[in-house]
């Protein structure tokens, strides 16, 4: 008895430590062994594929439905940062969430044509390897129980990862433009009752030159997380 009051001490004291709840941190245990499973599912799916017929052909066709719900669970993040159970800045979440969305939906979803590209599988795998790496470790820190090789490769990997998966994404979207360009797809030509013309040829130019100043913050982001967690260095963040 005595012990089970105690371990329920320690777990209120861990709460506060993160200053969240007993409900919010079982939402976001299920949420991130959720979110953790989704991935590894993508992941074996993808090899499996990859084994049977020997060529990334029909890849992304086979694992899209997986993916896409996956991928758009992740607007929760967005939620969770919104109403304050994960302390973290509603700016980067939200760049990081919006892009993966639009790759999916806008890009790779729509134009069927480059489904097939060498770069889809680069960043569909450089995705996975990620988002298994990120899930678990929250899963295991909540679980205050977090192996230190996870904590490594949660604040290591994306030195390398991050700046790839950015080039699979960029190539995707420039392949994306000969298709779109063609097709006008999602733009709005003049005359129209609306009075406006869109061009969403000329928007995924500006979405890749977006690119230059938004990927640095992220990366400057992960960077600083690194030094905290691995290093305790005292990071006092900018209010952005
Ligand atoms: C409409 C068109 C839009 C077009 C925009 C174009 C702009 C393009 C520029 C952007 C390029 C992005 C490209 C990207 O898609 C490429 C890739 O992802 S490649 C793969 C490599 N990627 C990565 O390694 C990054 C992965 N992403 C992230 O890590 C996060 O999304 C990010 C928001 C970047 C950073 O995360 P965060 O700030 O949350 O850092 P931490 O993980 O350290 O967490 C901080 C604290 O919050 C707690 N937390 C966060 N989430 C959870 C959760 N789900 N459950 C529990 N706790 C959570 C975490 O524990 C930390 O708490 P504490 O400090 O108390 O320990």
């Amino acid at each position: 008895m005595a012990s089970s009051e105690e371990d329920s001490t320690v777990e209120e004291k861990e709460n506060n430590k993160r200053g969240i709840g007993t409900v919010a941190r079982t939402w976001l245990i299920f949420y991130n062994i959720a979110m953790t499973t989704g991935w590894l599912v993508l992941a074996i799916a993808m090899i499996r594929f990859y084994m049977q017929k020997g060529s990334h052909k029909g890849l992304y066709r086979s694992i899209q439905k997986t993916l896409k719900y996956f991928q758009t669970f992740a607007l929760l993040e967005l939620v969770h940062c919104l109403i304050g159970i994960v302390h973290t800045s509603m700016l980067v979440t939200g760049v990081q969430v919006s892009s993966r969305i639009f790759m999916v939906w806008f890009i790779t979803q729509s134009i069927k044509q480059i489904q097939n590209e060498e770069s889809v599988i680069l960043f569909l795998v450089i995705w996975t390897m990620t988002e298994i790496t990120r899930y678990s470790y929250y899963t295991f820190n909540l679980l205050n129980h977090l192996p230190y090789f996870i904590k490594w490769a949660r604040y290591t990997l994306f030195i390398i990862l991050y700046p790839v998966g950015v080039v699979g994404e960029l190539l995707t979207i420039y392949a994306a433009l000969p298709y779109v360009q063609k097709s006008g797809m999602y733009s709005l030509r003049l005359p129209n009752k609306y009075n406006v013309s869109f061009d969403y040829y000329y928007f995924l130019l500006i979405v890749m030159a977006s690119y230059i100043p938004l990927f640095p913050q992220l990366y400057f982001h992960m960077l600083r997380q690194r030094r905290k967690v691995l290093h305790g260095e005292v990071i006092v963040e900018k209010d952005d």
